[in-house]
């Protein structure tokens, strides 16, 4: 059962330059991605590829000077506004990137049996604070007297009592102590196989690996190839995209072989293909004309050259 699908997207936002003039810029565009009911897709891209407010148009939080087009199912129904209120919390889970999201006037304890939706809140919560290793003292303190490891903990605890079908996790591992990270990641295995679909953001494409079913790569505003997560193995051969390969390519464990060049910033979209100014293969074709997504050997990829 397909949980989420999202179908050219595209979000930009208003932002007032001097005095009254105004700009927009496009940091989504074109984006479609789905998640099955039992699927673990990992989103993967650098700083600024537009993954947090990918997060957030599905979570329905961005702010107002934010513009949204294209459409978002949930269950096979597309959410407006008044939707997301009702399931956010409930049938969306969300573990944001900034520990900020959490109710700074309410003991985590609280905020965490909130969540729960089935089963006794108290037990809930104690084996939720047992499992992420947060002592039950923990309960009654308020966000501000939380290290940010514990705060963390905490979103991921929120997340993962409340029984929701879809589960985004926004980079919810930084700083976390390895342990913490492994069961994190195993809880989201867990939440998928129980039938959840979970879409987790991270930046580190190896540890993702191991509970991942798929992987969408992102690259300024969209997704430029999404394949199996097995297909990220050896020397990224099975890959499909220039950017995907050259993003397995620069990771340490792999040839530490960086990208040159930068990734454009929203205002500043080269006008064919978003990678070809930095790709070896790059055509004058590829300089014109924007490639869309389009299959191939069972994932999908943006790039006219890919075979
Ligand atoms: N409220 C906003 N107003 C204007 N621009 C914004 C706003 N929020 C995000 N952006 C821009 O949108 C782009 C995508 O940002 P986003 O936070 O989604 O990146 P990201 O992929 O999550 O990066 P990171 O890996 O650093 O978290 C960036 O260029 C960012 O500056
Ligand atoms: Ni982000």
């Amino acid at each position: 059962m397909q949980i989420l699908e999202v179908n050219d997207l595209s979000v930009s936002f208003t932002q007032y330059t001097s005095g009254l003039r105004q700009r927009t810029i496009k940091v989504i565009h074109g984006l479609h991605l789905s998640i099955q009911a039992g699927e673990v897709l990992a989103v993967v891209g650098s700083s600024g590829s537009g993954k947090s407010v990918l997060a957030h148009a599905i979570m329905g939080i961005l702010p107002r000077n934010a513009n949204i087009n294209g459409t978002i199912l949930y269950k096979g129904e597309a959410i407006d506004p008044a939707r997301q209120a009702a399931i956010r919390g409930k049938e969306i889970a969300f573990i944001p990137q900034s520990v900020n999201y959490l109710d700074p006037l309410m003991q985590v304890g609280a905020q965490v049996r909130f969540s729960v939706q089935k089963g006794d809140p108290a037990i809930e919560q104690k084996k939720a604070f047992e499992r992420y290793q947060l002592s039950p003292s923990v309960d009654k303190l308020y966000p501000f007297q939380l290290s940010g490891g514990m705060a963390r903990r905490v979103l991921v605890s929120t997340a993962t009592v409340s029984g929701a079908r879809l589960v985004i996790a926004d980079e919810p591992t930084p700083g976390l102590h390895p342990a913490v990270v492994q069961e994190t990641l195993k809880q989201f295995r867990e939440l998928a196989d129980q039938g959840c679909a979970v879409l987790f953001i991270t930046h580190d494409i190896e540890s993702a690996l191991p509970i991942a079913d798929k992987v969408a790569v992102f690259y300024a505003g969209t997704t430029v190839e999404i394949a199996s997560a097995s297909d990220f193995s050896g020397e990224g051969h099975l890959l499909r995209h220039p950017y995907s390969k050259a993003l397995w390519r620069a990771l340490p464990q792999n040839e530490f072989l960086p990208i040159p060049g930068f990734q454009p910033h929203p205002d500043a979209l080269p006008e064919g293909c978003l990678f070809a100014p930095r790709c070896g293969m790059a055509t004058s074709e590829c300089s014109r004309v924007r490639p869309e997504m389009r299959e191939l050997r069972g994932g999908i990829a943006r790039c006219t050259h890919a075979s």
